[in-house]
């Protein structure tokens, strides 16, 4: 178990932190002055020079530094654990099972399949490339910024991280500073084990941010919150860099009359309330008909009975709200509604209990925002169909849940909605499937990653086409003077056509024959 958090000691630590306004690398603390933006001029600068020296693109190298990676996990699990404990009141096996598994699981998986990725992949070709060499080959983007956030400021930071590293570039890491436990324990761990000058940590609040987004990136992936993704991408817009932006929403939950009710509220209970609620992928809020509300909210308070005691407060599987400008955001949404069960809180340790809402009112405020805490409305609505217009007439979520026995309902639900990703009779669990992007659509988020897509987030997949400067017969042909024979030609390589009444069909008919014999040959 972590450290508890220490109420207003914590917050008060947190502030002077702040205003310090330091760019720490490496436990380098700085000035508060235009002497500091400078000095992030020159550390991306000093990145970018290692990227240009070459050294991050070799192959081995990249394993080198996912092995050490790997390495830095294992034998300092248990520091990167207790930071994760601090900033969250986590247990370390919820740690381990939320955080650490998936940042191991993602290494192992890019070390088993990097090898064939950076491999060139030969394309199909036409008529007039056939006797050339044609191929796409992954090449690194070069220096790119990875901006983590603070509900799992491990996985959220690493992963992303990890799929930079593999596709050779190199990298800035800027942690959350609400997490700032788990940032600090970044800043001094990573550059123990990885290249100190190709990947880097920079720590700091709004200040810094805005300083570093002022400095010229090959991508940039942000985590977060959606009002802070649009400064991201405006400030990327200035650099015309790529970005790819892991936002949020209210993700839909559907309850369909025909279900197991016991099961559907047991794995809503799971997805909802760890993490104290903050999770992106969380489920928001819960859309049924009227006539179940009540088993529902039965079904959830037994089953939080079941996963945290009696005395959830006491329970080492129960979280708590990163800051206290969370805490009371939270608060405020269960202003005027009816609280079903919970409802209790505890500022000083920024405690709010597993809580559910029914009857609630779309246009209530809990309904306007996304929730990001243990509070579950429950909007009673007639009818799939009124479910669906329900999610279709706002922002596309990050996340949709539908349960049901029906597998028809669920794929109907899935054709006739948008969201960044769909699971069908549970929660969360897309997320844990390495071959699906992860990432959302509209205004959650644009892009994706995971596994595979993080390679190609920060790879540029290079058109290669190799010709001989020889048969310099044939590619006259597009060389002026033009003439209705050249195109004639033109038409024959590149549509396949020719014209009948031309002299020469049967010419072209054999160039044609021996053509297709040829590209197979090469092709296959
Ligand atoms: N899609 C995902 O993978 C994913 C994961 C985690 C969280 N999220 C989303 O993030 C949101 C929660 O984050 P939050 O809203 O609590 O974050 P927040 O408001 O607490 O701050 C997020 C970060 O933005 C930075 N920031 C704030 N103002 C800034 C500015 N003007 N310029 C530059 N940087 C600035 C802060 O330094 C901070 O590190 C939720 O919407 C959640 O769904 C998404
Ligand atoms: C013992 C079984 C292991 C299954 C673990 C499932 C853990 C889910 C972790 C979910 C992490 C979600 C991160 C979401 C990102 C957005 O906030």
């Amino acid at each position: 178990m972590g450290t508890p958090p220490g109420g207003r000691r914590r917050e008060r630590r947190r502030g002077p932190h702040l205003r310090a306004s330091r760019l720490s690398r490496t436990g380098v603390l700085l000035p508060c002055s235009s002497l500091q933006d400078r000095a992030m001029e020159r550390e991306v600068q000093r990145v970018r020079q290692a990227f240009l020296s070459g050294r991050s693109r070799p192959l081995r190298f990249r394993l080198q530094q996912l092995e050490a990676l790997r390495r830095m996990v294992q034998e300092r699990e248990k520091d990167i654990l207790a930071a994760i404990g601090s900033d969250l009141c986590k247990s370390e096996l919820n740690a381990y099972t939320q955080e650490v598994i998936s940042v191991l699981g993602e290494i192992d998986f890019m070390l088993e399949n990097l090898p064939e990725w950076v491999t060139a992949k030969p394309v199909k070709k036409n008529l007039l490339t056939m006797l050339d060499e044609a191929y796409l080959q992954p090449q690194p983007l070069g220096v790119v910024l990875i901006i983590g956030a603070w509900n799992y400021p491990f996985v959220l930071t690493i992963q992303p991280l990890i799929g930079a590293i593999a596709a050779g570039n190199a990298v800035i890491i800027k942690p959350s500073e609400l997490s700032e436990n788990t940032a600090t324990i970044l800043a001094k761990l990573l550059p123990q084990y990885l290249d100190q000058d190709l990947y880097i940590v920079i720590n700091g609040g709004v200040e810094e941010t805005t300083e570093l987004l002022k400095q010229r990136f090959d991508h940039i992936l942000y985590t977060g919150n959606t009002a802070v993704g649009k400064i991201v991408m405006e400030a990327a817009a200035k650099h015309l860099t790529p970005v790819t932006l892991e936002l949020g929403g209210k993700s839909p939950c559907y309850i369909d009359k025909d279900c197991d009710l016991d099961i559907v509220c047991r794995r809503i209970t799971w997805g909802k309330y760890m993490n104290c609620g903050q999770t992106c992928i969380a489920p928001d809020y819960i859309l049924c008909e009227a006539s179940l509300q009540n088993q529902i909210v039965q079904k959830i308070k037994e089953t939080v009975k079941e996963f945290y005691g009696e005395n959830v407060k006491e329970s080492p599987d129960y979280e708590r709200i990163i800051n206290r400008r969370h805490f009371k955001r939270i608060l405020s949404l269960l202003e005027g509604q009816k609280i079903a069960f919970g409802g209790e809180t505890d500022e000083a340790t920024r405690y709010i209990a597993p809580t559910v809402l029914t009857d609630v009112d779309p246009k209530t405020k809990v309904m306007q925002e996304e929730i990001f805490g243990p509070v579950l409305p429950i909007v009673p609505v007639k009818n799939v169909d009124e479910a669906i217009n329900f999610i279709n007439e706002r922002e596309k979520p990050l996340a949709l849940y539908v349960f049901s026995h029906n597998h028809k309902l669920i794929k109907r639900m899935i054709d006739e909605t948008s969201s960044g990703g769909v699971t069908g009779n549970d929660v969360i669990m897309h997320f844990m499937l390495n071959s699906f992007p992860f990432g959302g659509v509209g205004s959650s988020g644009m892009g994706a990653y995971h596994g595979k897509h993080t390679f190609d987030t920060f790879s540029h997949q290079r058109p290669c086409l190799l010709k001989s400067l020889k048969r310099e017969g044939a590619n006259k042909l597009r060389y002026p003077p033009n003439s209705q024979s050249k195109v004639d030609w033109g038409k024959f390589f590149l549509l396949k056509r020719f014209n009948k009444e031309k002299l020469g069909l049967l010419l072209l008919t054999f160039l044609g024959i021996v053509a297709a014999v040829l590209v197979k040959a090469e092709y296959y």
